[in-house]
């Protein structure tokens, strides 16, 4: 069996299982991906990437804090809405689960009629989001596709705020996202516009290579300890585990009636 049917937390769940023993499990709520191991290419058992915080709410009351939060249709506090959107807080439906070419896949997908009545009047919009989630081997793929199902143009926004696991964020080293490499010295929030091609993110142990299409640009971010402090679903010290490299299409990206986006993103981790 290659999708079954779990629990995460309280949140109904899929588990991915691919024949090479990759995994991954997504839940129904934010079609959040809260777990994704891959197999090392040097062998060895399948070994988390992904953080997730010990005080992260799991209930559905509030967004998972790590994994990887779909942002839609507004990203952070650039617009009037929801910070980060709706996608991440709404329910999604499994649409399609399998296996192919050797990877283990699942489809969630969300439109407006899955959407809380006062949430969707206040982005009164049809549209329809697609995730399409594959594991395989060392490699994670990601599709994320919006549809303007409606009569009436939109803009949106869009990211795969993914939080990358680490040993210490001091030891983070990325290259792509501008000239020189990047460092993570105290707290950093930033948008890098227009990546040329792919990043590599040296986690201090081994290297991951992140390629995106579509999506135009990268945030990266970690609060550093003072902001971690303030966070309430994050414990005071696990800043130094994690550092999000986000695939973002920060636009607004304008979509016509009838229209679909599709941004791509890859993750794969790298022999040592
Ligand atoms: O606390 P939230 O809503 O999950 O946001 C976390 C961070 O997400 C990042 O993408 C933003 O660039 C940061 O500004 C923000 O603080």
């Amino acid at each position: 069996m290659n999708a079954t049917t779990t629990q995460f937390g309280q949140l109904p769940a899929l588990q991915l299982r691919a024949p090479d023993g990759a995994e991954a499990t997504i839940t129904l709520y934010g079609a959040h991906l809260v777990s994704w191991k891959p197999v090392p290419t040097t062998g060895g058992p399948a070994q988390e990437r992904l953080f997730l915080s010990s005080l992260s709410a799991l209930d559905g009351q509030k967004a998972i804090r790590g994994g990887v939060p779909v942002i839609f249709p507004q990203f952070a506090e650039r617009g009037n809405g929801m910070r980060h959107g709706f996608a991440r807080v709404a329910t999604w439906r499994v649409v399609d689960q399998g296996e192919a070419d050797g990877a283990a896949f699942a489809v969630l997908a969300l439109n407006q009629a899955d959407l809380p009545q006062q949430v969707a009047a206040a982005w009164p919009y049809a549209f329809e989001l697609q995730l399409r989630v594959t594991v395989r081997a060392a490699e994670l793929d990601m599709l994320l596709a919006v549809r303007n199902t409606g009569t009436q143009a939109f803009r949106f926004a869009a990211a795969l705020h993914t939080y990358h696991l680490v040993d210490d964020v001091d030891a983070v080293r990325i290259d792509g996202v501008q000239s020189e490499t990047l460092a993570l010295t105290d707290k950093l929030d930033q948008v890098f516009e227009r990546i040329p091609g792919p990043i590599t993110f040296d986690s201090g142990a081994d290297k991951v290579m992140l390629e995106q299409t579509g999506f135009t640009d990268a945030v990266v971010w970690n609060p550093g300890a003072a902001d971690a402090a303030a966070l309430s679903d994050m414990d005071d010290e696990e800043y130094r585990r994690f550092v999000c490299i986000e695939p973002a299409l920060l636009g607004p990206q304008p979509l016509e009636p009838g229209g679909t986006w599709r941004g791509t993103y890859r993750a794969v981790v790298q022999a040592g």
